[in-house]
């Protein structure tokens, strides 16, 4: 099967700082790979070139087949390919259903012209971003929680929020950062298990950054390690687990050690 994105070289500099060495690898469709790394390795550099937050100085990503890197976020997310949680832009004063539709009208069809006038084709729109939005709100099993407003909602809500926005412009990739980041272990495991359903249940191809190594080993297809910009490994979990390169690079390192 083709992959559905390739990094091919990629490499990201700031200044005199590389933070991308020549990175490579492929991601298939409905895989769940996680790039994991020590702190300041360059995986959210790399997630950011992916979803267009940031442009390769050297190299491109693919995406079907068709370049993607360069091009403006809102242009990668209408392809395909939405990144979730730091860049997530969630409307406080909103409930979670009002923050949901919004969200859908990166998907519209009519012009913001046609919102003001009330057109055939907005109030369409309308009724199907708000069935839709409906249905990822229970997806999510966010229905007891529909018309809470996002201020009031503790972080386990708001990072699930988060992903219903994500899921509101349909992606095929989806990428999440640190979606367990200051989870407890039962959030985490219910987080797990979520985006495992996005996988099996919606088909969403599944890119994560994530510091918990016991819930990347869980929960990932296929691992790549970064150390100090470049690519170091690539496996399973149960590679990557064994992988003297990997160890080593987590030796001495202020993250968790790489074993369960
Ligand atoms: N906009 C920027 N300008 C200059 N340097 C940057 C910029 N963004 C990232 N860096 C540097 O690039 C390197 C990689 O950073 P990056 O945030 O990608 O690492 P990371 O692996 O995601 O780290 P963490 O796990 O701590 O989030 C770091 O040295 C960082 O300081």
């Amino acid at each position: 099967m083709s992959p559905i994105l390739e990094i091919r070289n990629v490499t990201k500099k700031f200044g005199g700082l590389t933070a991308n060495n020549d990175i490579s690898f492929d991601v298939a469709p409905g895989e769940i790979l996680s790039v994991i790394g020590p702190n300041g390795a360059g995986k959210s550099t790399l997630f950011k070139q992916i979803a267009g937050f940031e442009k390769p100085t050297t190299g491109e990503v693919r995406f079907k087949g068709e370049r993607i890197s360069g091009l403006a976020p809102h242009r990668v997310a209408r392809l395909g390919v939405v990144r979730t949680f730091q860049e997530t832009t969630i409307f406080r004063s909103m409930t979670v259903r009002e923050n949901v539709i919004v969200s859908h009208h990166l998907r519209s069809r009519a012009s913001l012209l046609g919102y003001f006038l009330g057109t055939a084709t907005a109030r369409a729109d309308e009724a199907e971003f708000a069935r839709s939005a409906d249905e990822i709100i229970d997806f999510l099993g966010l229905g007891a929680i529909r018309d809470e407003l996002a201020s009031n909602l503790p972080q386990g809500h708001l990072r699930a929020l988060g992903m219903a926005i994500g899921l509101a412009t349909q992606p095929q990739v989806i990428l999440l950062d640190e979606p367990f980041a200051g989870m407890n272990h039962d959030e985490t495991m219910r987080m797990v298990a979520l985006v495992r359903r996005l996988r099996d249940e919606r088909g969403v191809t599944v890119l994560l950054v994530e510091h918990d190594m016991p819930a990347v080993m869980k929960i990932s297809d296929r691992i790549v390690c970064i150390n100090f910009g470049e690519k170091i490994a690539e496996g399973s979990p149960a590679e990557i687990q064994a992988n003297p390169r990997v160890i080593e690079a987590y030796l001495g390192s202020e993250d968790a050690a790489i074993g369960m």
